[in-house]
């Protein structure tokens, strides 16, 4: 049995890889300024403002130059200038390996001008870049795209994570090797997307014939995602949907490349986040959720709109439409399970409460929220309760 695993590292504000590891130093990436730039020589100069500006070399006095940019005359010193690629495609590059100039400022560029035609990813060699588009882009990830990476070389069709996710399952089989696909970048980067769609092109590749009335490793696997989000994505300024937590997806593949058995493993939650959330970031999904669980006669679409409404989770890629597919059966799973793990959801109901409010209101909400909280629990069958065992020994 061989194994593709995922990490995906917990995004930070400061520099962290995927699209930091672009900015000076964070890897450790020196940047000299070559000697043989001289008067007449295209250049990029660092700019306060706008990051990088690209002009032409008027003057050279010593250490300093004058450079003409489109707007303004900039006087710099040399080792803060790089020479620019007079024959830069307009379209930019596929693999920045193709660059003349493989510095900051051309990488930017050659990001930029791909981003500007809706070509989110790019390679460096067999790593893949994402930038998030902050829109939805189907066409990038239909089923029709997944048929058309399969067994396609490497660096044959566009940068993809479906690509990468093909290469990683095609090194398995030959090679008999286990392989790692490591997802880093700063908080809102685009990780989470990302992971997801390299777990949907493996369960393609690798999933089990259909059996009627048994869901699938890869289907339960997929599934997971909501209630992993549920429990340790909250909203932060950076972004909506932010996992404050790491991930370590193991799919396992039988002889036949056919997917086995699967283990998602949790690091590193921002426990901290529980007790003390600063405006205008918000706690735990599942707070907000499990205090909008359906009351008697209910309706399962006015529940799960109020859920998709609570948990901020209309511009999230497909997590509503995944959602929408497990919502009616969690609905029905709610509305069966009504009286267990007391003691939990009073503890729940008490820090819900105490979030935001004064004591005697804390009170109201867990005697209002007991019953809804103690439908919640049930939703996950998470079946140690692990999250809310250690908030409970927090609040305890
Ligand atoms: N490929 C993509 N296509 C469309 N939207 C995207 C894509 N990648 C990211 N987004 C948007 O950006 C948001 C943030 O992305 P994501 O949650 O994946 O970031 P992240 O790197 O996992 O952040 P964090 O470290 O805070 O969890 C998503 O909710 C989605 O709206």
């Amino acid at each position: 049995m061989h194994l593709v695993q995922l990490i995906e590292r917990p995004g930070s504000e400061e520099c962290g890889g995927g699209v930091s590891w672009l900015t000076r130093g964070c890897m450790g990436w020196d940047m000299v300024a070559p000697s043989n730039i001289v008067v007449g020589s295209v250049v990029w100069v660092e700019d306060p403002e706008a990051a990088w500006l690209d002009g032409e070399v008027k003057q050279i006095n010593g250490e300093e130059l004058t450079i003409k940019c489109t707007e303004k005359t900039v006087v710099a010193k040399a080792s803060n200038v790089y020479p620019k690629d007079p024959e830069f495609p307009s379209s930019g590059v596929e693999d920045m390996t193709k660059l003349a100039y493989l510095h900051e400022p051309g990488v930017l560029q050659n990001l930029k001008c791909r981003f500007d035609m809706n070509e989110i990813y790019t390679y460096t060699a067999n790593i893949l870049i994402a930038v998030n588009p902050f829109q939805r882009l189907p066409h990038l990830y239909a089923n029709n795209m997944m048929e058309k990476y399969k067994g396609a070389a490497f660096g044959e069709l566009s940068p993809h994570p479906f690509a990468i996710a093909d290469s990683a399952y095609r090194q398995m089989i030959k090679e008999r090797i286990s392989q790692a696909i490591l997802v880093s970048g700063e908080s809102g980067a685009g990780k989470t997307e990302s992971t997801k769609m390299l777990m949907q092109y493996l369960a393609f590749m690798g999933g089990q014939e259909k059996i009627s009335g048994k869901r699938s490793v890869e289907q339960k696997v997929l599934e997971s995602n909501p209630v992993l989000e549920a429990f340790g994505n909250a909203k932060t300024v950076r972004n909506n949907n932010s996992s404050r937590f790491g991930k370590f997806v193991e799919i396992q593949f039988n002889e036949k490349g056919r997917i086995s058995g699967a283990a998602i493993r949790t690091y590193l939650l921002e426990r901290s986040r529980v007790c003390q959330v600063s405006d205008p970031e918000r706690n735990y999904h599942c707070f907000y959720m499990l205090c909008a669980a359906p009351s008697e006669g209910d309706e399962p679409k006015s529940f799960m709109d109020r859920v998709t409404k609570e948990v901020n989770w209309e511009d999230n890629v497909d997590a509503s439409v995944m959602w929408n597919k497990i919502g009616i059966c969690v609905y029905k799973r709610l509305r069966k399970n009504l009286a267990e793990s007391k003691g939990m959801a009073q503890h729940v109901g008490v820090h819900h409460g105490g979030m935001r409010r004064e004591a005697k209101e804390a009170e109201r909400v867990v005697r209002e929220t007991r019953v809804r909280v103690v439908r919640g629990i049930s939703i996950c069958e998470i079946p140690d309760l692990h999250c809310f065992a250690l908030w409970y020994t927090m609040l305890g």
